[in-house]
């Protein structure tokens, strides 16, 4: 489902000086159906990176980033929007949103552009928010204003509306507590389950241990520097 062959990433920092910063050389990852991969390694050794060149946010300076067939590397950007509306999700740390949008229109957004009838979807996104215990009262109201955890939580309600085949996920148990951190661990094991090929970043070991079938060390594709 995801398969990233021989992918590198540099950056050029224009403003000082064009200093090139080499991030990537080589890297390699498979990712089938139902499988759950851990991106690990030291600070600044690219997990976020190698997660924005799969997504799309950056492009890869060489070699091949296929998602559901298509190569995101090469991919015209409107393939790229038709890409995260159906295939592949993103569940970021933080929320972003439209103000003033209620919560419960932020989770059913996603179903909304997929085409699904707004009852079916808002009827989703109440399974979903009550799931990970988001008050009743607060559905009608914008996020913008609610705690960490709870912005988290209606960021996870909304990634996990549609089933995507694919799934990248930042941190997804990071500020929740206990009992939330299972319903999320719940979710990602029945994503699994219907096949979804999942990559993230889970500084939470047990959460990990837990969800994850196999963990990737990016420093495994951080360039040599000659000494
Ligand atoms: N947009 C950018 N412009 C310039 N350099 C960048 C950019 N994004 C990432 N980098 C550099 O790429 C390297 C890898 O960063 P990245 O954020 O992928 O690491 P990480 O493993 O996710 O770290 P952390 O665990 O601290 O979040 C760093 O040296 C960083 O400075």
């Amino acid at each position: 489902m995801i398969d990233i062959r021989d992918v590198s990433k540099s950056f050029t920092l224009h403003n000082q000086g064009g200093a090139v910063i080499r991030v990537m050389e080589g890297a390699s990852l498979h990712v089938a159906p139902g499988e759950c991969v851990a991106l690990t390694g030291a600070s600044g050794a690219g997990k976020s990176t190698l997660m924005r060149v799969i997504y799309g946010n950056y492009l890869a300076a060489s070699g091949s980033v296929l998602v559901g067939g298509l190569d995101v590397a090469r991919a015209e950007p409107r393939e790229i929007l038709r890409l995260r509306r159906e295939v592949l999700g993103y569940v970021s740390q933080f929320l972003r949103v439209v103000p003033r949008v209620p919560t419960v229109e932020v989770v059913a957004e996603p179903l909304l552009a997929l085409g699904v009838d707004p009852h079916t979807a808002r009827a989703r996104a109440e399974v979903l928010l009550r799931r990970l215990n988001i008050p009743e009262r607060l559905w009608s109201l914008s996020p913008t204003t609610f705690s960490g955890g709870e912005q988290q939580r209606v960021n996870i309600a909304r990634g996990f509306a549609h089933a995507y085949p694919a799934l990248l996920l930042d941190e997804p148990t990071a500020s929740l507590d206990a009992e939330n951190r299972a319903v999320v661990l719940g979710l990602i094991a029945e994503a699994k389950a219907r096949g979804a090929a999942i990559v993230g970043i889970f500084h939470d070991v047990e959460a990990r241990e837990r969800v994850c079938d196999r963990v990737v060390d990016v420093s495994g594709f951080t360039p040599v520097v000659a000494a």
